[in-house]
This record gives structure tokens, C-alpha cells and sequence, in this order.
């Protein structure tokens, strides 16, 4: 695992989107992809947590064939929690550019139970995102409850961005990673990727004109410079269900302590609530 990565067949990789799982890493790098310069291998590749034991050549074979000044792009959203990731691709790249995509957390945990109720998880069955996403306020204490929210419920846990990056930035500084807003990229896309462009040194190719809203599902849809449409596939922009105002306030409560901590480490604030 020691060797370096060859220079020559599939290239080396320049940047990450290592996560957050169900911010929006798809929609990023199907909308990048519109700049000819970008190059990314279709499915998750999930090199650096589950296929690590592969190696690099494994990794290098699951990478498109790029030219001279072409950019290879991977997303593995699994890879911002993976407690491993950070120090192996570091030792693969550490002047790597990691991109990380991060949007409001009680948004993402709705996803996060959405996606899993449609995949039929058997532990989820009928239960209610209330149901899990809180525990009771009445004085019974738990070590899993804090503000009657049962934060150790992974779809929650995740959200806590501060906590995950803090590991990262034991290896990587600051300057190497871009955060955008997974909020802002259905709103205004063309916004948040110019950003990731110009981080990848690329001169900017994709306008507001490269987006036309889905009227269905109302996210946005690429339209690619031979005017041919694309929306991502029916696993994105699902419907989500709609929760109890007092949860949602709940959760609020939650989280402005755990983004504000977030904002202060990556020296920029977002507005979710
Ligand atoms: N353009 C466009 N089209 C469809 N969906 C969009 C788009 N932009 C952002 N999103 C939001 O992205 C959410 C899925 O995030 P990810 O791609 O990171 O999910 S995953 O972790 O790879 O499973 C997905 O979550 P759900 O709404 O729960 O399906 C969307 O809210």
C-alpha cells in the first residue's frame, strides 16, 4: 500500500467530494461535469473505507482516462465519518483539495430516514422520524438524550459536522477544503459552482443558463451545452415526509450550538434556520 500512484493510465486524483452523505454530493458532481475539464468515475468508488484492502492499483482502474489539464473528480460522501479516511488520503495526496457539501442537519436527517424507509430497513419498519429522532422530556434521563433530542441516532449524529471535520483537519488545513452549501446548490446552483471551480483552478464554464427547474420535483436539472436536459434519477428528490412543528423546533434547539461550533472552525456561516 506503501507504493505511490503511477502517473501515467487513469490519473491521479485532484480533489474529493468526501461528503456529507444526502447534502447534495450527486447533484455537485453531475453539475461540475458539465465543465469539460472535470472527469469523475460514475459510481461511489469507496476506496478509502470499504475497498481500501484493494489497493491503489484497484483504485487507479476505477478512474476515468483524463488528458493533459483535465481534472479526476471522486465523491464517497460516506467518506467525511469514516474514522480511517482522513489519514489514508492523506498518505495517498496531501495537497489533495477536498470539497465537502453540507446543508441544513435536520434537512439531511429527514433525507437520511426518507432514503431508509424506502429501502425498506428493517429496524426503521413503520416508525415515525419523530419517534426516533426524539425521547422523552418528562425527567426520565438518558445518555443518548440531550435537549429531548436522541442525538445518537446516526441520521442525527451525522449532522454534527464540527465533530467529523475536526479529524480531518488533524491532517489537512483549511485552505485545502471547500465547503458548499447544499441549501444554496438547489436555489442557485450556478453560485456554488462557479466557487468549486474556481477551488479547482478551472476557469468557469457553467452559467445560470446550464439550469432549468424540474417542474415536478422543482430541483434543478442540468442543461448540457448540446442543450440536452438531465435530472438526476428517481433516488434524488425524493418526497419527504412532513414533521411535527415542535420536533422540527426541537431539533433546531439541537443544533444552533453544534453549527455554530461548525461555522467557527471553517471560518463561514450559513444560514439554515
Ligand atoms: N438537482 C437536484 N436534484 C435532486 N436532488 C438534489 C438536487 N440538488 C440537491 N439535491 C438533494 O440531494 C439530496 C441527495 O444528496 P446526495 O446526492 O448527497 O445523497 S447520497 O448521500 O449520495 O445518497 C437529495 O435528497 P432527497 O431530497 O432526500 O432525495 C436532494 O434533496
Amino acid at each position: 500500500m506503501d507504493r505511490p500512484l503511477k502517473t501515467s493510465g487513469p490519473s491521479l486524483l485532484n480533489a474529493i467530494i468526501i461528503g456529507v452523505k444526502k447534502c447534495g454530493t450527486r447533484a455537485l458532481l453531475e453539475f461540475l461535469k458539465l465543465n469539460p475539464k472535470i472527469k469523475a468515475p460514475g459510481p461511489e468508488v469507496h476506496f478509502f473505507d470499504k475497498n481500501y484492502d484493494l489497493g491503489y492499483d484497484w483504485y487507479r482502474q476505477q478512474m476515468p482516462f483524463t488528458s493533459p489539464g483535465q481534472i479526476t473528480l471522486e465523491k464517497s460522501p460516506a467518506y467525511f465519518v469514516g474514522k480511517l479516511v482522513p489519514e489514508r488520503v492523506h498518505k495517498m495526496n496531501p495537497r489533495i483539495k477536498l470539497i465537502v457539501v453540507v446543508r441544513n442537519p435536520i434537512t439531511r436527517a429527514i433525507s437520511d430516514f426518507t432514503q431508509a424507509v424506502t429501502r425498506k430497513r428493517r429496524h426503521i419498519g413503520s416508525t415515525r422520524f419523530e419517534d426516533l429522532a426524539t425521547c422523552p422530556t418528562n425527567g426520565t434521563r438518558r445518555a443518548s438524550c440531550s435537549k429531548g433530542v436522541s442525538h445518537n441516532w446516526n441520521a442525527l449524529k451525522i449532522g454534527i459536522y464540527h465533530r467529523f471535520l475536526r479529524k480531518w483537519l488533524e491532517y489537512f488545513p483549511r485552505k485545502q477544503f471547500l465547503f458548499i452549501d447544499g441549501e444554496r446548490l438547489i436555489t442557485d446552483p450556478a453560485t456554488e459552482i462557479r466557487k468549486a471551480e474556481k477551488f479547482l483552478g478551472l476557469t468557469p464554464t457553467i452559467k445560470s443558463t446550464n439550469f432549468v427547474k424540474d417542474p415536478v420535483k422543482g430541483f434543478p436539472c442540468v442543461k448540457r451545452f448540446d442543450a440536452t436536459i438531465h435530472c438526476l434519477g428517481k433516488s434524488k428528490g425524493r418526497t419527504h415526509p412532513k414533521v411535527m412543528p415542535d420536533v422540527i423546533h426541537r431539533l433546531e434547539e439541537f443544533y444552533q450550538p453544534e453549527n455554530e461550533r461548525f461555522f467557527e472552525l471553517i471560518g463561514q456561516r450559513f444560514k439554515w434556520f
